[in-house]
């Protein structure tokens, strides 16, 4: 049997116009894939890190969010790939952790940004810079009056 210590289950596309692209692959990945490495996670003993998301709040009516709120998702609209999969995958890791003993950690990572981002990443701080840069208008969808909670990663 193979020795793990910990897995940490970082697998999935994280910025909307990618996991948007495929969201039939959004959608495995965070269920199959999740399942796959909780049954792998009690084999052998291991520790689960699952790196969830913010958007398991969905379109929130609360700012900011904490814990304690449930959210308020569409279950067909086009972030439900990734919304619900990963809802689906806290469950998951939580079943696997009262019914099997199993280990798990979910961490709820907000919006991130740093300096290793990808240039054409399409989350809206690599976005503002790259127009910026470029002296092109920034596009700001919808109304403007959403909120986000931002996450700086060096
Ligand atoms: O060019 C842009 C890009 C985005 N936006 C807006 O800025 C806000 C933030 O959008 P982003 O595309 O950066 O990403 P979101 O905050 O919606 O989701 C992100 O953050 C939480 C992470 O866990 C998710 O993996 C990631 O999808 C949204 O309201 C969006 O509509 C713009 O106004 N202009």
């Amino acid at each position: 049997m193979a020795r793990l210590d910990q897995i940490y289950h970082l697998a999935s596309p994280a910025s909307p116009p990618n996991y948007m692209y495929n969201p039939i692959k959004t959608l495995k990945t965070n269920t199959i894939g999740t399942l796959n490495m909780l049954g792998l996670a009690k084999r052998v003993g291991a520790r689960l890190l699952l790196a969830s998301t913010s958007e398991v709040y969905g379109d929130p009516e609360v700012h900011p969010q904490n814990e304690d709120y449930w959210g308020h998702v569409n279950p067909i609209g086009p972030r439900a790939c990734y919304d619900e999969g990963k809802r689906v995958a806290e469950t998951m890791c939580y079943a696997y952790m009262k019914q099997e003993g199993v280990e798990v950690r979910v961490a709820r990572i907000f919006n991130t940004f740093g300096p290793r981002m990808h240039m054409n990443d399409g989350r809206v701080v690599s976005n503002f810079i790259l127009q910026a840069l470029q002296g092109e208008p920034l596009t700001v969808y919808g109304p403007g009056t959403q909120t986000r909670a931002f996450q700086y990663v060096r």
